[in-house]
């Protein structure tokens, strides 16, 4: 599968979401962080929001909930439009049951993992998955410095992924920009969100276009993804 770059709107002008997105055109995805001021010390957008954006713009919307009760709300961002949900593991009840729903109502199902918490303990749930996310800061604001002590976790991520045999993706998400999408990339991601490092740039579509080639490149040469 061909890279995929994913700006995060959180680094955008929430004034002029539609013009932010259209700045971004070329981009597989647009990421949107949906923060609740309880799962994470930060309050972003909802329902409304997303169903405003999805009018807005042709790009696909992938959603990350950093939220409590994602069983609970999941589902009404599909509703609104959103292609691909992430809940937190941290905050799912159940997790499978609440990809299943995500799936049965027509997007995909992602699982987010903050730093702290280990990919092993959900091996068994990945079948159920069509991303994981690696969380690579600290949920909760853009602009943060990337953790490369997560490198070792998004390489055991794509182990398992191999060993299962799944065609799953693996999304990467904070500090992800030109000094770190390689290491990234090299390690195993193939879905990278990038915030800061896009809608900070002066052209937000040249730096999209950027990550682009660093990560297809630094994959091309990865021993991981040789028939990938
Ligand atoms: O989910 C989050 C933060 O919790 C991210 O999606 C950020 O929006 C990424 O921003 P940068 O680290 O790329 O600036
Ligand atoms: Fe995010």
């Amino acid at each position: 599968m061909a890279v995929q770059i994913n700006p995060s709107i959180l680094s955008a002008d929430f004034a002029r979401l539609a013009e932010e997105a259209e700045a971004v055109k070329g981009a597989d995805w647009l990421h949107v962080d949906v923060m609740d001021n309880h799962f994470v010390p930060n309050l972003t957008l909802g329902v409304p929001v997303v169903e405003s954006l999805r009018r807005a713009t042709d790009t696909p919307l992938d959603l990350h909930l950093m939220i409590e009760d994602p069983d609970r709300w999941a589902p009404q961002y599909v509703e609104a439009g959103a292609g691909s949900v992430t809940f937190h593991a941290e905050a799912a009840a159940a997790p499978v049951r609440l990809a299943r729903e995500i799936r049965a109502k027509g997007a995909r199902a992602s699982m987010a993992l903050r730093p702290a918490t280990p990919i092993e303990a959900y091996e068994d749930l990945l079948p159920e998955l069509d991303m994981v996310l690696i969380m690579t800061v600290e949920p909760g604001f853009g602009g943060q410095a990337f953790l490369d002590v997560m490198l070792p976790k998004i390489r055991r991520t794509r182990e398992l992924i191999s060993r299962h045999g799944l065609q799953m993706w693996l999304q990467v998400d904070g500090g992800v920009s030109a000094s770190t999408i390689e290491r990234c990339a090299e390690a195993g991601a193939d879905v990278f969100v990038a915030g800061s490092a896009v809608y900070g740039a002066d052209d937000p579509a040249e730096a999209v276009r950027g990550l682009r080639e660093q990560a297809t490149a630094a994959t091309a040469a990865a021993p991981w993804a040789c028939g990938h």
